[in-house]
């Protein structure tokens, strides 16, 4: 199964909020990062059929999806970021209601619905009403929709916002451990959410695709770019003036900075570290600081 997309471009008035977007997805995961205004959520809705395209095509195995009507509907699951939902609907009264209106019959939503409950650990709460379930409780129903057709392209927009350690994790891993067999597409702002999941990142940036490549030919091609810095505190107002830093801590009365830079910061006691795809991120959409 593959989804090919094609010069893919959005406007509004003079904001190309999405410009020759081109891509290939294969069955894996897929992480979308970019920051505010990147063109991520019109990316989204253009691929769940919310929002018309100016040009450009998508093409699932070969068939252009605005062509495929109301079969689209059964190939693709997505999942929102979190919003007011039906709060006085019951867990089991909104996954009915969803399946329906993905146009699927009873017996069938009953049976998925019997499979996914305990999946994602909502069996319990299930006649719960969906204002009593707590931030995690309702991300997992809002995952639990997306699967309810089981769809073989699933897109996922910022699956774990606004969740504690915990719950992030154990979405992460049920999006891991759902992932086979399908295209399953994250935008997020958390890198940690698709660092070691993803097959693929794509790095977005002013509606174009900057990047795609496995997280770790990403990591490899800012090596000698990331650099731990010991520091005095009277060193760390210029060492924040001359780089762009990733992460400080404090030891024993010494500074520990780690910085993005184009070549070693040799007036500092500086040694060069891997980088991680925190430090791409910054590096691609923050830059190197140049003096
Ligand atoms: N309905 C709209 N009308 C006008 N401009 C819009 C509209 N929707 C999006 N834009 C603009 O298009 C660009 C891309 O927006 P988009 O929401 O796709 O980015 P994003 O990467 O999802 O951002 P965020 O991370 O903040 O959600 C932005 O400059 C945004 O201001």
């Amino acid at each position: 199964m593959e989804l090919k997309i094609q010069d893919l471009c959005k406007s509004y008035g003079k904001k190309k909020a999405l410009w020759k977007f081109t891509t290939e997805f294969e069955n894996g995961i897929y992480g979308i990062l970019g920051p505010n205004g990147a063109g991520k959520s019109t990316l989204l809705n253009i691929l769940t059929d919310n929002l018309l395209r100016d040009s450009g095509s998508v093409l699932y195995d070969g068939e252009e999806i605005l062509n495929l009507g109301a079969s689209y509907r059964e190939i693709m699951g997505y999942m929102p970021q979190q919003q007011q939902l039906y709060d006085t609907f019951t867990v089991t009264h909104f996954i009915s209601y969803m399946g329906t209106l993905k146009g699927m019959k009873s017996r069938d939503i009953q049976r998925r619905m019997d499979e996914l409950l305990p999946l994602l650990n909502l069996q319990k709460v299930r006649k719960k009403k969906l204002k009593e379930l707590s931030g995690g409780m309702k991300q997992r129903v809002l995952l639990l929709q997306a699967l309810l057709n089981d769809p073989k392209f699933l897109i996922l927009d910022e699956p774990t916002a606004g969740l504690d350690p915990k719950e992030r994790i154990r979405i992460r891993n049920l999006i891991s451990d759902l992932s086979e067999d399908r295209i399953v597409l994250i935008a997020t702002h958390v890198v940690s959410d698709i660092e070691f999941i993803s097959k693929e990142i794509l790095l977005m940036k002013n509606g174009r695709l900057v990047d795609q490549d496995s997280p770790e030919n990403l990591q490899k091609r800012i090596y000698g770019h990331v650099y731990e810095l010991c520091i005095s505190q009277d060193e760390l107002a210029e060492v924040k003036k001359e780089y762009e830093i990733s992460n400080l801590f404090r030891r024993d009365g010494e500074i520990i900075v780690r910085v993005i830079a184009d070549k070693c910061p040799v007036k500092y006691d500086a040694v060069k570290v891997s980088p991680t795809l925190e430090d791409v991120y910054l590096y691609e959409f923050e830059g190197v600081k140049r003096r």
